[in-house]
């Protein structure tokens, strides 16, 4: 099964570019920018690894990109992400970036961060053979006129960008605090999506869908809650970015065991399977599909599913989409006469 969940081509489509910091790069990045750091070492980094809730981990977070200054920062990020991703057979990478967290810091232009990203991703396509779209992520800590006016520096920005989403701390900040933000983002044609249900109640989940109109939902856990959610859900077919090992880390789940990840898939909603933060959380896309399949155990054909849902929630168009599927498709048929042959 370990060699099947590597090989199987798949989608990653809820990925914050700030969340692949490894330790190593992290301390390395430090030395080089001459940006102090609370640790000594990569080693007491990951100590520092433990997190009681969503907040805890974005104190830790946020305080890690002071680090990354320069295109070359940000290049370097997502170079080494897209290695990492292309190692474990991802064909297609759907990416959120944090503007604000760089542009809040002292001389650090929105281009600067947009441009080192772009170029990465640009060079990762020719590079690994992976298909990406960038997805700019405005924080909900913040106002709605903040993310407005980041919102306005993305407009020069429409043919690097694809879309809009929301992010950080949930709690106390619903989606309904940025109707005008996603009104406008709509309007400018982009696509849009929205972290809710993580923490957040199944009634964020309604207002992301009913007050900002998002075509896919972050997380969206917690909608099975709400059982009139998951009918609209469900029938709707709007996909589900779900993160097991960052959920369970952040305590959504009190243990893998008890994510509710196969109940919804058995539910029939589209949801996939993502790392959200995987130099934080435990592992990258495959170390997800890895944990649940033991955890839940999952068959082959749980897996197979998640690598599909993941391109059909996906913003390809529909002829790309295709052709990831069929080489699904071609996957299974050689790793099913495989399994024949050796037995
Ligand atoms: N899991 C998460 N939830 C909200 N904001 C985030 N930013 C990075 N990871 C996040
Ligand atoms: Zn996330």
């Amino acid at each position: 099964m370990k060699t099947f969940i590597k090989a199987i081509p798949k989608a990653e489509l809820h990925l914050h570019i700030e969340g692949t910091l490894e330790p190593e790069m992290m301390m390395a990045m430090g030395k080089r920018n001459s940006v102090p750091l609370p640790y000594p070492d990569a080693a007491s980094v990951r100590k520092a690894y433990a997190f009681d809730d969503l907040q805890s981990f974005l104190d830790i977070y946020y305080n890690a990109t002071s680090v990354l200054l320069h295109e070359q920062d940000f290049y370097d990020l997502t170079t080494a992400y897209l290695k990492k991703a292309a190692a474990q057979n991802v064909r297609h990478a759907e990416i959120f970036f944090d503007p604000q967290t760089h542009t809040s810091r002292e001389g650090i232009a929105f281009s600067t961060v947009t441009k080192g990203i772009h170029r990465a991703l640009q060079d990762g396509e020719k590079q690994f053979g992976i298909t990406t779209k960038l997805f700019l992520c405005i924080l909900r800590h913040l106002s709605e006129k903040e993310g407005l006016e980041t919102l306005e520096q993305a407009l020069d920005y429409k043919n690097i960008i694809a879309g809009i989403g929301l992010d950080s701390s949930e709690l106390g900040n619903p989606p309904n605090k940025f109707k005008e933000l996603y009104k406008r983002a709509n309007k400018e044609g982009f696509l849009t999506v929205a972290h809710a249900g993580e923490e957040g109640h199944a009634d964020y989940i309604w207002q992301a869908l009913n007050t900002l109109h998002v075509a896919r939902i972050d997380h969206g856990v917690r909608c099975m809650e709400d059982e009139k959610l998951v009918e609209k859900l469900v029938a709707s077919k709007v996909p589900l970015t779900v993160c097991p090992l960052s959920n369970v880390k952040l305590h959504i789940f009190p243990s893998m065991k008890k994510h509710n990840l196969k109940k919804m898939l058995d539910r029939g909603l589209l949801v996939t399977v993502n790392s959200d933060d995987p130099a934080y959380f435990g592992g990258y896309i495959n170390e997800n599909y890895m944990a649940v399949q033991q955890a839940l155990n999952l068959d082959r054909q749980d897996i197979i599913q998640f690598a599909v849902n993941s391109f059909n929630a996906s913003f390809l168009p529909q002829e790309t989409r295709q052709r990831y599927l069929d080489e699904i498709k071609t996957f299974v048929q050689h790793a099913h006469e495989k399994t024949d042959r050796d037995n």
